[in-house]
Protein backbone atom coordinates (compact mmCIF):
# COMPACT_ATOMS: atom_id res chain seq x y z
CA UNK A 1 0.00 0.00 0.00
CA UNK A 2 1.31 3.62 -0.77
CA UNK A 3 2.46 4.78 2.19
CA UNK A 4 0.31 8.17 2.09
CA UNK A 5 -2.80 5.74 2.14
CA UNK A 6 -1.29 3.85 4.74
CA UNK A 7 -0.89 7.05 7.23
CA UNK A 8 -4.29 8.23 6.32
CA UNK A 9 -6.00 4.84 6.78
CA UNK A 10 -6.61 4.99 10.69
CA UNK A 11 -6.68 8.44 11.56
CA UNK A 12 -9.49 8.72 8.45
CA UNK A 13 -11.19 5.27 10.33
CA UNK A 14 -11.37 7.42 13.79
CA UNK A 15 -12.32 10.67 12.15
CA UNK A 16 -15.54 8.98 10.55
CA UNK A 17 -15.96 6.58 13.35
CA UNK A 18 -16.64 10.37 15.72
CA UNK A 19 -18.56 11.59 12.93
CA UNK A 20 -20.91 8.34 12.68
CA UNK A 21 -20.93 8.24 16.44
CA UNK A 22 -21.92 12.41 16.45
CA UNK A 23 -25.14 11.23 14.54
CA UNK A 24 -26.57 8.78 16.89
CA UNK A 25 -25.91 11.06 20.29
CA UNK A 26 -29.82 11.71 20.24
CA UNK A 27 -30.35 8.27 21.28
CA UNK A 28 -27.56 7.98 24.25
CA UNK A 29 -28.85 7.57 27.24
CA UNK A 30 -29.28 10.71 29.57
CA UNK A 31 -26.04 9.94 32.14
CA UNK A 32 -24.35 9.44 29.01
CA UNK A 33 -25.33 12.36 27.40
CA UNK A 34 -24.60 14.54 30.51
CA UNK A 35 -20.98 12.76 30.44
CA UNK A 36 -20.02 13.33 26.41
CA UNK A 37 -19.45 16.82 26.88
CA UNK A 38 -16.50 15.83 29.09
CA UNK A 39 -15.04 13.35 27.02
CA UNK A 40 -12.85 15.33 24.82
CA UNK A 41 -11.18 16.73 28.32
CA UNK A 42 -10.62 13.29 29.82
CA UNK A 43 -8.90 11.92 26.04
CA UNK A 44 -6.95 15.12 26.33
CA UNK A 45 -5.64 14.01 29.58
CA UNK A 46 -4.44 10.41 28.14
CA UNK A 47 -2.80 12.45 25.43
CA UNK A 48 -0.98 14.72 28.06
CA UNK A 49 0.23 11.55 30.15
CA UNK A 50 0.89 10.00 26.85
CA UNK A 51 2.85 12.63 25.64
CA UNK A 52 4.77 13.04 28.78
CA UNK A 53 5.47 9.13 28.76
CA UNK A 54 6.90 9.55 25.38
CA UNK A 55 8.63 12.73 25.66
CA UNK A 56 6.98 14.50 22.65
CA UNK A 57 6.42 18.38 23.99
CA UNK A 58 4.65 18.66 19.97
CA UNK A 59 1.60 16.48 20.79
CA UNK A 60 1.61 18.36 24.44
CA UNK A 61 0.91 21.42 22.53
CA UNK A 62 -1.57 20.13 19.62
CA UNK A 63 -3.58 18.65 22.62
CA UNK A 64 -3.89 22.30 24.18
CA UNK A 65 -4.75 23.64 20.22
CA UNK A 66 -7.19 21.27 19.73
CA UNK A 67 -9.16 22.10 22.69
CA UNK A 68 -8.42 25.94 22.27
CA UNK A 69 -11.39 26.31 20.41
CA UNK A 70 -13.83 25.17 23.54
CA UNK A 71 -12.73 27.70 25.61
CA UNK A 72 -14.30 30.16 23.97
CA UNK A 73 -18.54 29.96 23.09
CA UNK A 74 -19.57 29.27 19.24
CA UNK A 75 -19.77 32.91 17.56
CA UNK A 76 -22.40 33.84 15.38
CA UNK A 77 -22.03 33.06 11.71
CA UNK A 78 -20.74 36.05 10.65
CA UNK A 79 -17.86 36.39 12.50
CA UNK A 80 -16.80 33.06 11.34
CA UNK A 81 -14.01 31.76 12.13
CA UNK A 82 -13.38 32.44 15.74
CA UNK A 83 -10.15 33.81 16.17
CA UNK A 84 -9.44 31.02 18.62
CA UNK A 85 -9.88 28.42 15.24
CA UNK A 86 -7.86 30.89 13.47
CA UNK A 87 -4.86 30.34 16.16
CA UNK A 88 -5.43 27.04 17.21
CA UNK A 89 -5.06 26.42 12.78
CA UNK A 90 -1.58 28.46 13.26
CA UNK A 91 -0.03 26.67 16.10
CA UNK A 92 -0.80 23.21 14.31
CA UNK A 93 0.81 24.45 11.45
CA UNK A 94 3.67 25.77 13.08
CA UNK A 95 4.02 22.79 15.20
CA UNK A 96 4.60 21.38 11.43
CA UNK A 97 7.99 23.57 11.07
CA UNK A 98 9.26 22.99 14.37
CA UNK A 99 11.45 20.04 16.04
CA UNK A 100 10.39 17.82 18.52
CA UNK A 101 12.68 18.65 21.51
CA UNK A 102 10.60 16.41 24.11
CA UNK A 103 8.45 17.17 26.83
CA UNK A 104 9.68 19.65 29.75
CA UNK A 105 12.14 22.36 29.20
CA UNK A 106 13.27 25.91 27.64
CA UNK A 107 11.66 24.56 24.09
CA UNK A 108 8.48 24.08 25.18
CA UNK A 109 8.20 26.88 27.61
CA UNK A 110 8.98 29.16 24.48
CA UNK A 111 7.05 27.44 22.53
CA UNK A 112 3.55 27.71 25.24
CA UNK A 113 4.35 31.13 26.01
CA UNK A 114 4.48 32.06 22.38
CA UNK A 115 0.79 30.81 21.77
CA UNK A 116 -0.32 31.79 25.06
CA UNK A 117 0.22 35.43 23.19
CA UNK A 118 -1.58 34.75 20.20
CA UNK A 119 -4.39 33.17 22.57
CA UNK A 120 -4.17 36.19 24.72
CA UNK A 121 -4.42 38.59 21.42
CA UNK A 122 -7.36 35.94 20.46
CA UNK A 123 -9.52 36.85 23.71
CA UNK A 124 -8.27 40.62 23.72
CA UNK A 125 -9.90 40.90 20.56
CA UNK A 126 -13.32 38.87 20.94
CA UNK A 127 -13.88 40.91 24.03
CA UNK A 128 -13.19 44.12 22.54
CA UNK A 129 -10.62 44.99 24.90
CA UNK A 130 -8.05 45.82 21.28
CA UNK A 131 -10.16 47.19 18.41
CA UNK A 132 -9.41 47.42 15.01
CA UNK A 133 -11.59 49.85 13.38
CA UNK A 134 -10.96 48.38 9.98
CA UNK A 135 -11.18 45.08 10.58
CA UNK A 136 -15.14 45.32 10.77
CA UNK A 137 -15.44 46.91 7.29
CA UNK A 138 -17.32 44.59 5.04
CA UNK A 139 -15.46 42.98 2.09
CA UNK A 140 -17.46 43.39 -1.04
CA UNK A 141 -19.29 40.49 -2.85
CA UNK A 142 -17.93 38.03 -0.29
CA UNK A 143 -20.00 39.87 2.30
CA UNK A 144 -18.08 39.17 5.22
CA UNK A 145 -15.79 41.14 7.68
CA UNK A 146 -12.22 42.01 7.26
CA UNK A 147 -10.81 39.99 9.87
CA UNK A 148 -12.97 37.10 9.22
CA UNK A 149 -11.75 36.82 5.19
CA UNK A 150 -7.88 36.76 7.11
CA UNK A 151 -9.00 34.67 9.36
CA UNK A 152 -10.01 32.20 6.36
CA UNK A 153 -6.73 33.40 4.68
CA UNK A 154 -4.08 32.63 7.68
CA UNK A 155 -6.48 28.69 8.03
CA UNK A 156 -6.40 28.09 4.28
CA UNK A 157 -2.40 29.12 4.31
CA UNK A 158 -1.88 26.33 7.35
CA UNK A 159 -3.88 24.29 5.42
CA UNK A 160 -1.87 24.10 2.57
CA UNK A 161 1.72 24.02 4.47
CA UNK A 162 0.05 21.13 6.29
CA UNK A 163 -1.06 19.81 2.79
CA UNK A 164 2.48 19.89 1.19
CA UNK A 165 4.77 18.51 4.15
CA UNK A 166 1.81 15.51 4.41
CA UNK A 167 2.45 15.09 0.88
CA UNK A 168 6.24 14.95 1.17
CA UNK A 169 6.61 13.21 4.14
CA UNK A 170 3.34 11.16 4.81
CA UNK A 171 4.37 10.52 8.51
CA UNK A 172 2.04 10.15 11.45
CA UNK A 173 2.97 13.97 12.85
CA UNK A 174 1.91 15.35 9.59
CA UNK A 175 -1.13 12.82 8.66
CA UNK A 176 -2.05 13.79 12.69
CA UNK A 177 -1.86 17.79 11.88
CA UNK A 178 -4.27 17.43 8.86
CA UNK A 179 -6.70 15.22 10.16
CA UNK A 180 -6.74 17.61 13.17
CA UNK A 181 -6.89 20.37 11.13
CA UNK A 182 -9.65 18.71 8.46
CA UNK A 183 -11.57 18.18 12.04
CA UNK A 184 -11.70 21.45 13.09
CA UNK A 185 -12.75 23.26 9.43
CA UNK A 186 -15.54 20.74 9.81
CA UNK A 187 -16.25 22.10 13.53
CA UNK A 188 -16.14 25.33 12.52
CA UNK A 189 -18.25 25.07 9.73
CA UNK A 190 -20.76 22.84 10.31
CA UNK A 191 -23.76 23.15 12.73
CA UNK A 192 -22.84 20.57 15.16
CA UNK A 193 -24.90 20.66 18.80
CA UNK A 194 -22.76 20.54 22.11
CA UNK A 195 -22.92 16.55 21.93
CA UNK A 196 -22.02 15.83 18.19
CA UNK A 197 -19.29 18.28 18.49
CA UNK A 198 -17.99 16.38 21.56
CA UNK A 199 -17.63 13.32 19.58
CA UNK A 200 -15.82 14.63 16.88
CA UNK A 201 -13.94 16.01 18.98
CA UNK A 202 -12.83 13.15 21.20
CA UNK A 203 -12.16 11.40 17.59
CA UNK A 204 -9.55 14.55 16.99
CA UNK A 205 -7.87 13.98 20.40
CA UNK A 206 -7.71 10.32 19.49
CA UNK A 207 -6.10 10.64 16.22
CA UNK A 208 -3.19 11.93 18.43
CA UNK A 209 -3.85 9.65 20.71
CA UNK A 210 -3.20 6.77 17.86
CA UNK A 211 -0.30 9.19 16.65
CA UNK A 212 1.62 8.75 20.12
CA UNK A 213 0.87 4.94 19.99
CA UNK A 214 1.88 4.53 16.56
CA UNK A 215 5.09 6.50 16.70
CA UNK A 216 6.17 4.41 19.76
CA UNK A 217 5.49 1.24 17.78
CA UNK A 218 7.46 2.67 14.86
CA UNK A 219 10.73 3.88 17.17
CA UNK A 220 10.96 0.41 18.80
CA UNK A 221 10.34 -1.49 15.79
CA UNK A 222 11.97 0.87 13.07
CA UNK A 223 15.92 1.29 12.56
CA UNK A 224 16.82 5.23 12.60
CA UNK A 225 19.22 4.90 9.97
CA UNK A 226 17.62 3.55 7.41
CA UNK A 227 14.00 3.62 8.09
CA UNK A 228 14.04 -0.61 7.82
CA UNK A 229 12.52 -2.89 9.97
CA UNK A 230 14.75 -3.57 13.25
CA UNK A 231 16.31 -6.44 14.52
CA UNK A 232 13.41 -6.76 17.16
CA UNK A 233 10.67 -6.73 13.56
CA UNK A 234 12.72 -9.23 12.38
CA UNK A 235 13.15 -11.81 15.72
CA UNK A 236 9.20 -11.68 15.88
CA UNK A 237 8.92 -12.18 11.93
CA UNK A 238 10.97 -15.19 12.77
CA UNK A 239 8.21 -16.76 14.94
CA UNK A 240 5.79 -17.07 12.42
CA UNK A 241 7.53 -18.61 9.24
CA UNK A 242 5.75 -20.53 6.68
CA UNK A 243 6.76 -24.24 5.67
CA UNK A 244 9.66 -22.75 3.08
CA UNK A 245 11.68 -19.60 3.77
CA UNK A 246 15.09 -18.22 2.82
CA UNK A 247 17.50 -16.07 4.55
CA UNK A 248 19.99 -13.96 3.70
CA UNK A 249 22.68 -12.03 5.18
CA UNK A 250 23.73 -9.08 3.85
CA UNK A 251 27.48 -7.41 4.59
CA UNK A 252 28.88 -4.06 3.07
CA UNK A 253 32.26 -4.99 1.98
CA UNK A 254 35.51 -3.54 3.72
CA UNK A 255 33.10 -0.59 5.43
CA UNK A 256 35.77 -0.29 8.46
CA UNK A 257 38.07 1.30 5.64
CA UNK A 258 34.97 3.24 3.89
CA UNK A 259 34.36 4.96 7.58
CA UNK A 260 37.76 5.56 8.45
CA UNK A 261 38.90 6.98 4.33
CA UNK A 262 35.23 9.03 4.24
CA UNK A 263 33.88 9.80 7.58
CA UNK A 264 31.10 8.30 9.73
CA UNK A 265 28.62 9.95 7.95
CA UNK A 266 29.59 9.26 4.90
CA UNK A 267 29.29 5.86 6.02
CA UNK A 268 26.18 6.28 7.58
CA UNK A 269 24.96 7.63 3.72
CA UNK A 270 26.17 4.76 2.57
CA UNK A 271 24.46 2.38 4.65
CA UNK A 272 21.05 4.22 3.98
CA UNK A 273 22.23 4.07 -0.08
CA UNK A 274 22.33 0.38 0.49
CA UNK A 275 19.01 -0.22 2.14
CA UNK A 276 17.41 2.06 -0.72
CA UNK A 277 18.24 -0.59 -3.22
CA UNK A 278 16.97 -3.30 -1.17
CA UNK A 279 13.65 -1.68 -0.61
CA UNK A 280 13.12 -1.41 -4.18
CA UNK A 281 12.73 -5.61 -3.32
CA UNK A 282 10.42 -5.10 -0.48
CA UNK A 283 7.51 -7.16 -2.70
CA UNK A 284 9.87 -9.91 -3.26
CA UNK A 285 11.68 -10.04 0.31
CA UNK A 286 10.92 -8.61 4.01
CA UNK A 287 14.27 -6.94 4.45
CA UNK A 288 15.84 -6.19 8.28
CA UNK A 289 18.44 -4.12 9.22
CA UNK A 290 19.73 -6.92 11.30
CA UNK A 291 22.31 -4.61 13.26
CA UNK A 292 25.53 -2.50 12.11
CA UNK A 293 26.43 -2.86 8.52
CA UNK A 294 24.56 -6.30 8.62
CA UNK A 295 21.02 -6.56 6.88
CA UNK A 296 18.86 -10.07 6.60
CA UNK A 297 16.20 -10.80 3.80
CA UNK A 298 13.52 -12.65 4.67
CA UNK A 299 12.29 -14.73 1.47
CA UNK A 300 8.88 -16.60 1.86
CA UNK A 301 6.58 -19.17 0.20
CA UNK A 302 6.68 -18.76 -3.66
CA UNK A 303 9.42 -15.89 -3.20
CA UNK A 304 12.45 -18.63 -2.42
CA UNK A 305 12.40 -19.71 -5.72
CA UNK A 306 13.67 -16.67 -7.41
CA UNK A 307 16.08 -15.43 -3.96
CA UNK A 308 19.17 -15.96 -5.80
CA UNK A 309 18.13 -14.02 -8.38
CA UNK A 310 16.91 -11.48 -6.62
CA UNK A 311 20.07 -11.20 -4.27
CA UNK A 312 21.87 -10.95 -6.86
CA UNK A 313 20.44 -7.99 -8.77
CA UNK A 314 20.73 -6.59 -5.64
CA UNK A 315 24.39 -6.70 -5.80
CA UNK A 316 24.66 -5.56 -9.31
CA UNK A 317 23.12 -2.54 -8.78
CA UNK A 318 24.42 -1.62 -5.13
CA UNK A 319 27.93 -1.64 -7.00
CA UNK A 320 26.25 0.88 -9.85
CA UNK A 321 24.82 3.41 -7.31
CA UNK A 322 27.60 6.43 -6.78
CA UNK A 323 28.11 7.99 -3.79
CA UNK A 324 29.70 11.47 -3.32
CA UNK A 325 32.22 12.27 -0.83
CA UNK A 326 33.86 15.20 -2.02
CA UNK A 327 35.36 17.35 0.28
CA UNK A 328 35.72 20.92 -0.64
CA UNK A 329 39.06 20.44 -2.22
CA UNK A 330 38.55 17.44 -4.28
CA UNK A 331 35.23 16.19 -5.82
CA UNK A 332 35.02 12.39 -5.71
CA UNK A 333 32.34 9.80 -6.48
CA UNK A 334 32.78 5.99 -4.94
CA UNK A 335 31.01 3.34 -4.90
CA UNK A 336 30.35 0.04 -2.24
CA UNK A 337 30.40 -3.07 -2.28
CA UNK A 338 28.28 -6.11 -0.65
CA UNK A 339 28.65 -9.86 0.22
CA UNK A 340 25.44 -11.98 0.74
CA UNK A 341 24.98 -15.81 2.14
CA UNK A 342 21.84 -17.28 0.91
CA UNK A 343 20.55 -20.60 3.49
CA UNK A 344 16.90 -21.84 2.47
CA UNK A 345 14.80 -23.02 5.92
CA UNK A 346 12.40 -25.62 6.32
CA UNK A 347 9.64 -26.22 8.59
CA UNK A 348 12.06 -28.79 10.71
CA UNK A 349 14.77 -26.12 11.24
CA UNK A 350 15.19 -23.78 13.35
CA UNK A 351 15.21 -20.31 12.18
CA UNK A 352 18.16 -19.43 14.55
CA UNK A 353 20.11 -21.96 12.62
CA UNK A 354 19.13 -21.15 8.96
CA UNK A 355 20.45 -17.46 9.75
CA UNK A 356 24.16 -19.25 11.22
CA UNK A 357 24.04 -21.12 7.79
CA UNK A 358 23.18 -17.52 5.94
CA UNK A 359 26.25 -16.54 8.25
CA UNK A 360 28.53 -19.32 7.48
CA UNK A 361 28.04 -18.70 3.39
CA UNK A 362 28.49 -14.92 3.87
CA UNK A 363 31.71 -15.72 5.39
CA UNK A 364 32.28 -17.77 2.81
CA UNK A 365 31.52 -14.69 0.16
CA UNK A 366 34.36 -12.57 1.81
CA UNK A 367 36.92 -15.53 1.65
CA UNK A 368 36.10 -15.87 -1.99
CA UNK A 369 36.83 -12.18 -2.59
CA UNK A 370 33.17 -10.26 -1.38
CA UNK A 371 31.16 -8.62 -3.96
CA UNK A 372 29.33 -12.20 -4.15
CA UNK A 373 26.57 -14.76 -2.98
CA UNK A 374 26.95 -17.75 -1.59
CA UNK A 375 24.04 -20.12 -1.40
CA UNK A 376 24.18 -22.43 1.87
CA UNK A 377 25.14 -25.96 0.91
N1 LIG B 1 28.91 4.75 9.55
C1 LIG B 1 28.50 3.70 10.25
N2 LIG B 1 29.37 2.68 10.47
C2 LIG B 1 28.93 1.61 11.15
C3 LIG B 1 27.62 1.51 11.62
N3 LIG B 1 27.47 0.31 12.24
C4 LIG B 1 28.67 -0.30 12.18
N4 LIG B 1 29.54 0.47 11.51
C5 LIG B 1 30.96 0.21 11.21
O1 LIG B 1 31.05 -0.90 10.36
C6 LIG B 1 32.37 -1.40 10.46
C7 LIG B 1 32.33 -2.91 10.35
O2 LIG B 1 33.62 -3.34 10.12
P1 LIG B 1 34.05 -4.86 10.12
O3 LIG B 1 33.03 -5.71 10.81
O4 LIG B 1 35.46 -4.91 10.67
O5 LIG B 1 34.06 -5.31 8.67
P2 LIG B 1 34.36 -4.58 7.29
O6 LIG B 1 35.30 -3.47 7.44
O7 LIG B 1 33.02 -4.26 6.67
O8 LIG B 1 35.08 -5.68 6.45
P3 LIG B 1 34.49 -6.97 5.81
O9 LIG B 1 33.14 -7.24 6.44
O10 LIG B 1 35.47 -8.03 6.15
O11 LIG B 1 34.38 -6.71 4.35
C8 LIG B 1 32.94 -0.90 11.79
O12 LIG B 1 33.97 0.02 11.54
C9 LIG B 1 31.76 -0.18 12.42
O13 LIG B 1 32.15 0.96 13.14
C10 LIG B 1 26.72 2.60 11.37
O14 LIG B 1 25.54 2.61 11.73
N5 LIG B 1 27.21 3.66 10.66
Amino acid sequence: MPQRTGSLLIPLFILLAGLFASVYTRVLPALALDLLPWLPYVLACVMVFMAWHFNRGKVLLAGGLVLLPTFYPYVESESLPSSFTTVAAIGLGLLLLLRERGFFNRFVFNRILFLGMLVAWSVSYEKNVINFNFLAISVPLLKISLSSLLCWLMIALTSILSLITWWRKADGFSTAVLVSLATLLLIECMSFTVHQESAVRSAQILVWVWFVVAESHRMAYRDELTQLPSRRALNEAMLALPRHYAIAMLDVDHFKKFNDSYGHAKGDEALKQVARVMQRYDNRASIYRYGGEEFTLLFKGRNVEDAQAVLEQIRTEVQLEQLDVSTESKEKMVTVTVSMGLALGHSSDAPSEVIKRADQALYQAKKKGRNRVVVAA
